[in-house]
């Protein structure tokens, strides 16, 4: 159930609540990634520590590997991984589109080889409802067909009309296997296709919206599009979907982004750049991304930055630069720690100046800032 408490008067921004079993999340909100049962070199306790509040997993992942027959016998993803927090997982659609080998798409659903050892997979709606329900996720996104951009209207279309019967057959399992609703019971995000075009992404809203779920995400974003189509994509979307529930953003973005879409009214986020660009080297600042790697770092030995998590405190730019170019792996967690600090605040600050009113004011400082390059 989410909960709308605030909402921003220079912008659609809103303040909310969802509430899901395994506890309370406050919107706007960033997820960090944890792809594989773990954010990357992180420990569950430091993401509690950073105030992590809810975490994301993948389904194609953890079905190739461990499995859902280990995950299942352990008692769920939750206690598999030792974390009792909320977790929200992707359906797989995407993943095997962007990892799998030999795909082919039918209307039942991917027939693959998957990633690892090549072995033949099927994944289609009810086997990706199935898994999710064994993982027992507390958000479950339904499966959906991420459309590959640029394409043409007729193929956007087909591509939406087929996540649209995809999204059916979710449903109709959800209603057979896990009629319960309240409490314990599994949320089913809708994913609103579409692509780039206005028309398809309204009737794809309007008809999930119909179907009835529990939040529902804007898809086929941060996949080569432009930034500003991304924007008005969220400015079509929005407004046609129910302003009592959650809005996600799938797979973004950059600083300024997700403050731009939280003015436009999405309230969760997840992507891969604050942990992954940490294995090369990039820690976030608010005057913009930082390469440790660069000679201009050697005898900087000041700290990573002034606003930092207590773990990153005590350690210069000059001895992280050296980490990182000996692949220490203190590098690498120190940096992660540091750039999921940094989008974990920038949300709870947006939370913050939304509800002071101020959000207006927090926008325009955290994207002129972020345009500078940090000395
Ligand atoms: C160095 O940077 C990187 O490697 C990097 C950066 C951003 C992404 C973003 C990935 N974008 C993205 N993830 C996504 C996941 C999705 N899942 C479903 N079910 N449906 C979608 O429609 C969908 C769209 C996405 N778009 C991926 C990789």
């Amino acid at each position: 159930m989410f909960e709308l408490l605030a909402t921003d008067p220079s912008s659609s921004a809103r303040r909310g609540r969802l509430t899901t079993p395994h506890g309370v999340i406050e919107t706007p909100i960033f997820m960090p990634v944890g792809t594989q049962a773990t954010v990357k070199a992180v420990h569950p306790q430091e993401l509690r520590s950073l105030d992590a509040q809810i975490i994301l997993g993948n389904t194609y992942h953890l079905w190739v590997r461990p499995g859902t027959e280990i995950i299942g016998a352990a008692g769920g993803l939750h206690k598999f991984m030792n974390w009792d927090r909320p977790i929200l997982t992707d359906s797989g659609g995407f993943q095997v589109f962007s990892l799998a080998k030999l795909r082919k798409l039918k209307e039942e659903g991917c027939y693959f080889n998957n990633h690892v050892d090549g072995t033949p997979m099927f994944l289609g709606p009810e086997t990706a409802m199935e898994i999710q329900a064994t993982l027992g996720s507390d958000i479950a996104m339904l499966f959906d067909e991420c459309t590959p951009w640029p394409c043409k209207h007729e193929d956007a279309r087909s591509s939406m009309e087929l996540t649209l019967r995809w999204a059916r057959r979710c449903r109709d399992w959800i209603d057979k296997h896990q009629p319960q609703t309240g409490g314990g019971a599994q949320l089913h995000f809708g994913i609103v296709q579409g692509s780039t075009f206005e028309d398809l992404r309204q009737r794809c809203a309007r008809e999930m919206v119909a179907m009835g779920f529990s939040g529902y995400a804007i898809g086929g974003l941060s996949v080569g599009e432009p930034e500003e189509d991304m924007m008005r994509i969220a400015e079509w979307t929005c407004p046609l979907l129910p302003q009592n529930q959650a809005r996600y953003a799938m797979g973004l973005g950059t600083p300024p982004q997700i403050v731009e879409l939280i003015a436009r009214g999405i309230d969760m986020f997840d992507c891969v750049l604050p942990t992954r660009l940490a294995r090369n080297g990039t820690a976030y600042t608010h005057d913009g991304p930082m390469n440790l790697r660069n000679n201009k770092f050697a005898k900087d030995f000041r700290p990573l930055s002034e606003d930092t998590h207590p773990l990153c405190q005590g350690f210069s730019r000059a001895y992280i630069r050296h980490l990182i170019n000996t692949q220490e792996v203190l590098g690498l967690r120190l940096i992660s720690l540091h750039n999921l600090h940094f989008y974990l605040s920038l949300a709870s600050r947006a939370r913050l100046a939304i509800e002071q009113g101020c959000f207006a004011e927090f926008r325009a400082e955290v994207v002129a800032r972020y345009q500078n390059r940090p000395e």
